[in-house]
């Protein structure tokens, strides 16, 4: 691109083909070990500005940073909405624009939706297995959204898990949640009987009150709580 060019768009279609997670996981891992490490990783990352609507129970997040090892500058914008606004418009949108950060020009406009969608499940995955726990048997995800398909998608390609659960508020959702996958996905009737015995526990839902309970966990279990 030169000086003047418009910005490109990058669209959800293109997005998601060049995020494959094994090519995410890696990328992000440095990511996180720049921001660990202070002023040397490079990385300038100042605290998300969350801006609440009340009258629709939205929010407008402003992301903004810098990493000077990889000399990019961009800033993802995302709206959320606690209760759906319709059955197509997904609860979460997001847009990332990258600039050129020696001349503050707007190098492009992606899709962030995929970007949410497969970063923080990359992140919970690397999380997980940095702190994993002895075992690996059991999967737990609570929700069935955008979340829980992003987390088990790359939980089960990443870790061997022999038993996944879900659970969601609406069965009909865990329902065609678990139908959507070719392996095996146990639908269970309440939160308490996906997670005791579960090894790993994501939580995925926007439940603003909890859903989850420390006695029903088991000891040394890991849990994932967006
Ligand atoms: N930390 C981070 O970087 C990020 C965090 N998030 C968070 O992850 C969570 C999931 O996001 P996402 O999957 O995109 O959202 P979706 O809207 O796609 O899915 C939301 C899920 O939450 C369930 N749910 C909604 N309200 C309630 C409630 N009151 N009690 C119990 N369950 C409820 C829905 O259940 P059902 O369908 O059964 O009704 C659905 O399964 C959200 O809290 C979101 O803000 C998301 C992206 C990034
Ligand atoms: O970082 C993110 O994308 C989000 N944080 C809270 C909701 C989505």
């Amino acid at each position: 691109l030169r000086m003047n060019d418009p910005p490109v768009l990058i669209g959800a279609d293109v997005v998601k083909k060049a995020l494959q997670f094994e090519k995410l996981v890696p990328v992000l891992e440095k990511a996180l070990a720049d921001v660990s490490s202070g002023k040397e990783g490079g990385v300038v990352q100042p605290l998300r500005t969350m801006m609440s609507l009340e009258k629709y129970s939205g929010f407008l997040g402003i992301m903004p940073a810098y990493s000077s090892t990889d000399d990019i500058l961009a800033t993802k914008l995302l709206t959320f909405y606690q209760q759906k606004t319709s059955s197509t418009i997904p609860s979460h949108q997001a847009t990332v624009l990258l600039f050129d950060p020696s001349n503050g020009c707007l190098k492009a406009i992606m899709d962030g939706k995929v970007i949410t969608d497969k970063r923080t499940a990359a992140v919970s995955a690397i999380a997980t297995k940095f702190l994993k726990p002895t075992n690996l048997e059991v999967l737990c995800i609570l929700g069935s959204g955008a979340q829980a398909y992003s987390h088990y998608e790359i939980f089960t390609e990443m870790f061997p898990f022999k038993e996944v659960r879900v659970w969601s508020r609406n069965r009909k959702s865990a329902e065609a949640f678990a139908d959507s996958f070719p392996g095996d996905i146990q639908v269970c009737s309440s939160a308490k009987e996906a997670v005791v015995g579960a090894d790993v526990i994501v939580t995925v839902t926007m439940a603003t009150e909890p859903v989850l309970f420390g006695e029903w966990v088991k000891p040394g279990a890991h849990i994932n709580g967006m």
